[in-house]
């Protein structure tokens, strides 16, 4: 069967305490249990959250499926947890599966010919679904049917079956490598954005309430502003500065101990971590501050290009660490200054002027 746990979704990388990748079947079972079941338990996204309440209360009052469903955005920042939130809120079953397990078209098949009534199919990583496997899929969100074929050779039939109607609720962190048929299909898009300091405190409070760790609001808001504006990273955080709080400071955290944990962890007080200043380190003093490749990057500092794209990059360009241009990623003023240099002339950005 097609249908696999959370824990084979995400790309393991343990070594980086920031990535927003989930990094053990351990850490997915805290995160399950962290994670919100309903919509209005969901903290910020505003857009996205309203739209879907809209949306799903409608779909209920007609007794109808909800429209195909499209998340995307950067890792972690709860894009399964919504999948899980629509299923729950339209009070059906959810299946799940991702794009790369599903290699035949008779895996997609098996899981569509069980969905009951109005159920939610969850695709994560929808991007990397087979072409052969993506054509069963159109006129499966269409039409609720699709066309199998029966036998080899010249005996060979197609087959159409008569799906129930159900929601496609797909997740993707690279909208821009969707085919454009498959994009087309979806009647609601959601793009997650990056969180604000203040409903990643919403968030840690929380989370911390469920810990039962004993974190004062200076504290939450500490945890909150060095998460790179990501929720499973802030629960990272939030468990790894618990256990620094209890070791070594009775088991409080406040502003000081999240600070001094934070600092022991290498997250600097802008909350990046080892991997962004390499990546930042690596453009200035090996590539004088760009324009530089992205595989360039990549081989500099032994990093996939995936990951530099999808994990690292997204958070330093939208805070004005990195700016991509048509010749490559360069440096900004802003990273000369938080590496404690000068920022040459040349550097991208708003110039300096104090
Ligand atoms: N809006 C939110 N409010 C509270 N907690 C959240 C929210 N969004 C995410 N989280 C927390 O962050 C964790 C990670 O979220 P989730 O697994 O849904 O991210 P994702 O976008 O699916 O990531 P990936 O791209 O790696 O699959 C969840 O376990 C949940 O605890
Ligand atoms: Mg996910």
């Amino acid at each position: 069967m097609a249908i696999h746990s959370d824990s084979l979704s995400s790309t393991p990388a343990p070594e980086r305490i920031v990535t927003p990748h989930s990094a053990s079947p351990n850490e997915d079972s805290i995160e399950r249990a962290l994670r919100p079941r309903r919509l209005d338990e969901y903290i910020g996204q505003q857009r996205a959250r309203e739209q879907l309440e809209i949306f799903i209360q409608a779909a209920r009052q007609r007794g109808e499926a909800l429209d195909h469903v499209l998340l995307f955005g950067p890792p972690g920042l709860g894009k399964t947890t919504l999948a899980h939130i629509v299923a729950h809120e339209m009070g059906v079953q959810l299946r799940q599966t991702s794009g790369p397990v599903l290699e035949r078209p008779g895996d997609l098949a098996a899981l569509l010919t069980n969905l009951e009534r109005n159920d939610v199919l969850f695709i994560d990583e929808i991007h990397r679904l087979s072409p052969v496997v993506e054509e069963i899929l159109y006129p499966a969100l269409e039409d609720f049917q699709i066309d199998i074929l029966i036998g080899e050779g010249p005996a060979a039939r197609s087959v159409k079956i008569d799906l129930q109607p159900f929601t496609l609720v797909g997740a993707t962190t690279r909208a821009g490598m969707l085919t454009n048929p498959l994009r087309d299909r979806f009647g609601i898009v959601s793009r997650l954005e990056f969180y604000s300091a203040q409903d990643l405190t919403h968030i840690v409070t929380r989370s911390a309430r469920l810990l039962s760790a004993d974190t004062t609001p200076e504290g939450a808001i500490e945890i909150a502003r060095r998460a790179r504006g990501t929720p499973r990273i802030a629960n990272r955080l939030l468990r790894r500065v618990r256990d620094y709080a209890e070791v070594k400071a009775g088991g409080r955290i406040d502003a000081d101990v999240a600070g001094a944990a934070l600092s022991m962890l290498e997250v600097d007080p802008q909350g990046l971590d080892l991997m962004d200043r390499k990546l930042l380190e690596a453009i200035i003093h090996k590539f004088d501050g760009g324009p530089v490749g992205v595989d360039s990057l990549a081989a500099a500092i032994g990093e996939e290009r995936d990951t530099i794209e999808d994990v690292i990059e997204p958070y330093l360009i939208q805070h004005g660490y990195l700016q991509r241009t048509p010749r490559g990623r360069m440096a900004t003023q802003t990273t000369w200054r938080h590496l404690g240099l000068a920022a040459p002339q040349s550097a991208g950005g708003t110039p300096d002027l104090f």
